[in-house]
């Protein structure tokens, strides 16, 4: 499994002011919702990751070419990538980090919260509208958040495999906005642990 645990991070200024390094940036497009898993399960929220061209799960975004700023360049990998203009600003900047297996390579990465319309037609863009529908990205997925018996929900999504540090930028992005308890998430962690484990794991 490619999961690595949350790497130091670095301010993004002075991460910017290294030399030789390359910058990659990607967000966590997320929104509040009523809606009910079989008329029961709460959602309570749209979370959207990525199933990459290589079976990984990761954000949408991408490498930021040298003459661009960083939240500039993200919003051109998002038009290839979603198929329509989603524009980041400073403001939603969460964290930088050194790429754990990566070196000389920074990720950047962002939250931006949506409503509920919009993300639906983020979702809409990327299948009809985007580029690299089907070549570098395979689909967008939603992350779900509640807990099902025998792991189902967000222990199995936590058990699959995560490009670079996605999976920690997803676990401390549900922490630091309130998507889901403390509580939860290490219950969650625990549960995807032993789903790893299991002698039938694929
Ligand atoms: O969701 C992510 N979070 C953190 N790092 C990522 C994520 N996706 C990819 N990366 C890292 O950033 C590098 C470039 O990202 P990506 O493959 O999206 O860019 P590209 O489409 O411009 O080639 C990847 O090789 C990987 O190390």
């Amino acid at each position: 499994m490619a999961t690595q645990s949350s790497p130091t991070s670095i301010g993004k200024e002075e991460s910017l002011s290294l030399v030789g390094h390359r910058h990659a940036c990607h967000v966590m497009l997320y929104a509040d919702t009523k809606a009910k898993l079989f008329g029961r399960t709460p959602i309570k929220h749209i979370v959207l990751m990525q199933m990459r061209f290589d079976g990984l799960l990761g954000f949408p975004g991408g490498l930021v070419e040298s003459k661009e700023n960083l939240e500039a360049g993200l919003s051109r990998e998002l038009g290839e990538e979603l198929g329509m203009a989603v524009p980041i600003t400073p403001q939603d900047h969460v964290v930088s980090c050194p790429a754990p297996s990566c070196p000389n390579l920074i990720t950047h990465f962002y939250v931006k919260k949506m409503e509920e319309s919009e993300i639906k037609e983020v979702e809409r863009a990327a299948v009809t509208m985007a580029t690299d529908h089907g070549l570098e990205v395979m689909g967008m997925v939603r992350v779900p958040l509640y807990f099902l018996k025998n792991g189902g929900g967000l222990p199995s999504f936590l058990s699959h495999s995560f490009i670079s540090n996605s999976r920690s930028q997803l676990l401390s992005a549900l922490q630091q906005f309130g998507l889901v308890s403390q509580r939860e998430l290490d219950e969650a962690v625990r549960q995807a642990d032993q789903l790893r484990q299991r002698p039938n794991a694929q």
